[in-house]
């Protein structure tokens, strides 16, 4: 994982690492042998931070959690072509539970960060067994949803001929295909909610990806970078910043209405996590159908998180 502004990650060939920002800050990548949890060449990136590696035994992961403010998860296998994320499911559920029960023992009051997929069910994964453990803090875990962001602010650059740090486009819903929701009526471009090419790109742009790799993964230098991004903006609202805004897929009141325990829209961060969920906000007829089909898929996936832990508590 490509470094916030106030840490530094570095994990050479072990699976677990930490690294000490400032004093009071410390983070750790749960799976950081990996295409996004990289390795040695991060610590030699030039921001003020002490960086170590851990063995991949359980002494070695308490001790890299222990303390802890910002636990980030990458650990898990990628997509081939193909592949869905729920294609990833069977594999990468066992591990992200496995982890969020480690990270429940020794770390319970950090805040989770999870980039494994499928994100839609992860997430709900880390919130049943920190239920389990009596130790669940809704506003302590993220689904970290940012490279949806970084994506649509690049395509739609690219359309309108603009700098995409000038874009600022709102996705809401959840981390795959139809789940996946851009609000384009919020932005500076609302023509674009018609663009069924550039919605579909999207929500399928990490495929590009997949697709570019043939076989070797998935999205690494931008999921970084956006992950690098997200763990920021947490650490910057956790040290008293005030008005961090990030759109990230949380335990939400948007749709419990409807059964959907999270989802994914803009959240003002503090420093005890969530601050603020913010809602959605007036949308258009096109985002109207793509959030009703978003919503159809978010709640099976969600609840095939939730399904898994009961049927397969952590040891
Ligand atoms: N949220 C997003 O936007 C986003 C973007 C890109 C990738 N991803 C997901 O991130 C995950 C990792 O992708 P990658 O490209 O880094 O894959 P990778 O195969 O390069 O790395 C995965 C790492 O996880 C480690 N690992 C596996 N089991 C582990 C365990 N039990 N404990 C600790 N570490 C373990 C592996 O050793 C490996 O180092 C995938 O599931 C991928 O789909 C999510
Ligand atoms: O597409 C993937 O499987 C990885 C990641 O979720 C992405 O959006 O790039």
């Amino acid at each position: 994982m490509i470094a916030p502004i106030r840490a530094v990650f570095a994990a050479g060939q072990r699976r677990a690492f930490s690294a000490s920002a400032r004093d009071l800050s410390k983070v750790t990548v749960l799976g950081a042998a990996g295409g996004i949890g990289v390795a040695a060449d991060i610590s030699h990136i030039n921001t003020k931070s002490s960086v170590k590696g851990y063995d991949p035994t359980p002494t070695g992961l308490a001790n890299a959690l222990k303390g802890s403010d910002v636990v980030l998860i990458p650990a898990g296998v990628p997509r081939k072509p193909g592949m869905t994320r729920d294609d990833l499911f069977n594999t990468n559920a066992s591990i992200v539970r496995d982890l969020a029960k480690a990270a429940a023992e020794s770390s319970p009051n950090a805040n989770l960060l999870i980039i494994s997929n499928p994100v839609n069910s992860t997430v709900p994964i880390v919130a049943e067994v920190f239920k389990a453990r009596g130790v669940y803090n809704p506003k302590r875990l993220f689904g970290v949803t940012s490279l949806d962001v970084v994506r649509a602010s690049r395509f739609v650059s690219e359309i309108k001929g603009t700098d995409p740090k000038d874009e600022n486009i709102t996705v809401v819903g959840g981390h795959s295909g139809v789940t996946i929701v851009p609000l384009f009526s919020q932005s500076s471009h609302p023509d674009l909610t018609s663009n069924a090419e550039l919605v579909n790109r999207v929500q399928f742009g990490g495929d590009e990806v997949v697709k570019a790799k043939d076989g070797a993964g998935s999205a690494t230098l931008s999921m970084a970078m956006a992950g690098a991004r997200f763990a920021d903006s947490v650490l910057r609202a956790a040290q008293g910043e005030k008005g961090v805004i990030e759109p990230t897929f949380v335990d939400s009141p948007l749709y419990k209405d409807q059964g959907i325990e999270f989802f994914a829209s803009k959240v003002e961060l503090g420093p005890n996590g969530v601050e603020k969920v913010l809602p959605v906000g007036e949308i258009d007829g096109n985002e109207k159908k793509l959030l009703e089909a978003c919503l159809g898929d978010l709640k099976k996936n969600i609840e095939k998180g939730v399904a898994f832990v009961a049927a397969n508590p952590p040891k």
